[in-house]
């Protein structure tokens, strides 16, 4: 017998003409046939429930219920004109016509990780039955361990990506949010750092998420302008020696980007129907947070990848582009590869103290990882300076053409596992990865491995990775005399260095450049909650069998 609590509310109504018992508990819908196409007000003999076979829908899985409108008009009811059938088809002409109804909205997985609804109609005896149906579902859903937003703060981007946030949002999210009973102030961005100066400001006294239409850019305006306010608030100031304040205002991505990293990597799909459901129920994850100094000067905060070398060259070289939309990358991607460009510097980083967990375990981060779980329960935020090798401090001096930090697995279009598959959103800890000069043509093969969901990326001589707690980088001065070989740190070879000007790069910053080339990033552990809950492993494994058997219910996608 399943168990899914004590009934609030029970009694007979009609799924698709047949009588069925339904009951709701404080954590599920459930409903069983009661006799074979009964009246309505006919007593069931069954005992009620928690079979084996009752179909049960999760609460944490239900959009909400409303009165059926126009129920009392159906175009052509069909009657069978078979003799055996007439009184039955007669009965439910009455239950179409004359009974009201109510439809509870219920997520509906498909393939690829998006997400639709489907709609199920219940008819009830009358009409004050229906209402009560109806009150008792949503003062249900209410629960406050649903945590549901009620109150939105919406940024639009009619910039970034393909230009089409506004019209996505009006056509495909905010009928989502207005069904879900969800109230929401909509504001379309004027100019870059309007969602972030807005943030510093704006009345948030009822503001239970701020949501953005856009790409990996605009969510970190929010990020930034939300951890901002908090230290504003206690009027202090982002230093190395500062801990971030937490937010308490969840953050959510409608994705309307280029990229959209962030989205594809919390939610497995950049479609914004899914993103809208992954909010309307409520969905909650941590997400580390990098904080970003250069000169021991805070810059700002990061969630995803941070890239110095090729992967910020390209972002520079985009800029210039944006006409060209999402297409840009692939130009200044092609020709920063021809231009095979590597930067000298020294790294220095503190290696993460969880033995169980490295960048090539294998262990992906989903729904509910156990990693960011115990990692969530344990954080401790405290800085001290890297000067200490035998406390997992390690450096290195060489010929970079990448240092990248990945902070998330930063899935996209182009990276489909994930330019660091095994990076976890929560355990307080981000992928280092260093790429030593190297030939074109072993470069090309890295960056056909990143775009091959079955290899390993970093299985090369010329690449290290590892998983830090907190790093630095400084480009080599232009004095400096050839270093010798490393061996103490791993032996990264570098050749010499030049006597003329130094050469730098920028750092491609969650998509937005950092012109400093000196750095120090330390990680804060689920540091954000984002509206989402992280990859779900196997959609068959959450295909209920109830509503996602009622194949005859109409699919209800907007
Ligand atoms: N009205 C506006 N005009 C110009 N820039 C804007 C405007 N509104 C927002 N922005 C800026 O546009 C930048 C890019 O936007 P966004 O991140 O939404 O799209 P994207 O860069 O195409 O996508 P991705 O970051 O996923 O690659 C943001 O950093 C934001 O500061």
């Amino acid at each position: 017998m399943a168990d899914y609590g004590e009934p609030i509310f029970q009694s007979t109504l009609h799924i698709q003409k047949i009588a069925h018992q339904v009951a709701l508990t404080s954590s599920h819908l459930i409903w069983e046939q009661a006799s074979k196409g009964g009246p309505l007000d006919s007593p069931s003999s069954e005992p009620l429930f928690c079979h084996k076979n009752a179909n049960a829908v999760p609460l944490k899985e239900i959009i909400n219920a409303t009165h059926e409108k126009d129920r009392h008009k159906p175009s052509q009811p069909s009657v069978n004109k078979s003799q055996g059938t007439k009184a039955k088809d007669t009965t439910h002409l009455y239950i179409e016509l004359q009974c009201p109804s109510f439809m509870v909205y219920i997520l509906s997985r498909g393939s690829k990780h998006k997400w639709k609804y489907k709609k199920l109609s219940f008819v009830c005896q009358d009409s004050h039955l229906c209402s009560q149906w109806v009150r008792n579902i949503n003062d249900a859903l209410d629960n406050p361990v649903f945590n549901r937003p009620k109150h939105l703060l919406v940024f639009v981007n009619p910039y970034g990506g393909k230009q089409q946030g506004p019209s996505l949002y009006k056509e495909k999210v905010a009928p989502l949010f207005e069904m879900a009973g969800i109230k929401t102030e909509v504001i379309t961005t004027q100019r870059a750092n309007h969602a972030r100066d807005t943030l510093l400001e704006h009345d948030l006294h009822k503001v239970d998420g701020v949501v953005c239409v856009g790409g990996d850019g605009m969510f970190s305006e929010l990020l930034n302008g939300l951890c901002e306010r908090k230290l504003k608030e206690a009027d202090l100031e982002q230093t190395q020696e500062q801990n971030p304040i937490p937010p308490d205002i969840r953050i959510g991505i409608i994705p309307a980007g280029s990229t959209d990293c962030i989205v594809y990597t919390t939610a497995g799909t950049n479609d914004p129907v899914t993103s809208a459901l992954h909010i309307i129920l409520g969905d909650n994850v941590g997400l580390d947070v990098c904080s970003i100094y250069s000169n021991g000067k805070f810059q700002r905060y990061s969630v995803s990848m941070l890239a110095y070398g090729y992967y910020g060259d390209i972002l520079l070289d985009s800029e210039k582009n944006r006409w060209m939309g999402p297409k840009r990358y692939h130009v200044a991607g092609a020709k920063k590869f021809l231009g095979n460009k590597a930067y000298h510097g020294e790294v220095t980083f503190r290696l993460s103290s969880d033995s169980d967990s490295n960048p090539r375990d294998k262990k992906k981060c989903l729904n509910e990882c156990n990693t960011c779980c115990l990692a969530g329960s344990r954080a401790v935020d405290k800085h001290s300076k890297m000067n200490d090798e035998s406390d997992g401090v390690h450096k290195f001096k060489g010929k970079f053409m990448a240092i990248c930090s990945f902070t998330m697995s930063c899935v996209c279009a182009l990276t489909p596992a994930g330019a660091s598959p095994y990076c976890h959103l929560g355990d307080g800890t981000t992928d280092l990865m260093l790429v030593q000069e190297c030939s074109r043509f072993k470069f090309l093969k890295h960056l056909m491995r990143v775009a091959d969901r079955t290899a390993d990326q970093f299985d090369f001589d010329f690449i290290k990775i590892y998983r830090v707690k907190e790093f630095s980088f400084r480009p080599f001065p232009e004095h400096e005399e050839e270093q010798k070989e490393d061996t103490a740190s791993g032996g990264i070879k570098h050749s010499k260095l030049p006597s003329s000007r130094m050469k730098t790069s920028v750092w491609n910053c969650d998509g937005e450049v950092i012109a400093h080339p000196s750095l120090q990033v330390r990680v804060h552990c689920q540091l954000v909650k984002l509206f989402g809950r992280g990859i779900e492993e196997m959609e068959s494994k959450h295909m209920c069998t109830c509503c996602c058997s009622l194949g005859e219910l109409p699919p209800d996608t907007p």
